[in-house]
């Protein structure tokens, strides 16, 4: 069964990063996050404003994969991660049959 999360990431790169290693890097964090939205796993990515932050809300298999999801991230070691399991809301109007 599928399962959601709500993934928040907070990227600190060190500001004496080499620019070539940095855009390197970003390309491949570009690359590596569109392959899994692609796949149907990664289907939200927001900014956060004003924050070198995203949240995206993750669909996957088990925690398992959620964490070889993040773990793969090329910003990985810039990253912290908060991750938030979501359960379906029972004030949902998606979820509620007399709406
Ligand atoms: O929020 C960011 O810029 C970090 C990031 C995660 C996936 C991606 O493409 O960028």
């Amino acid at each position: 069964m599928t399962q959601l999360y709500a993934v928040r990431m907070d990227v600190a790169l060190p500001p004496d990063m080499d620019p070539a290693a940095r855009d390197d890097l970003l390309a491949r964090e570009k690359a590596y996050s569109q392959r899994w939205q692609r796949s149907g796993h990664w289907p939200h990515i927001w900014r956060c404003v004003g924050q070198y932050a995203n949240l995206s809300v993750f669909a996957v298999d088990s925690n398992e994969q959620l964490h070889q999801i993040l773990w793969g991230l090329p910003l990985f070691p810039y990253m912290g991660i908060t991750v938030t399991p979501l359960a379906a809301h029972p004030s949902d109007i998606a979820q509620d049959p007399a709406q």
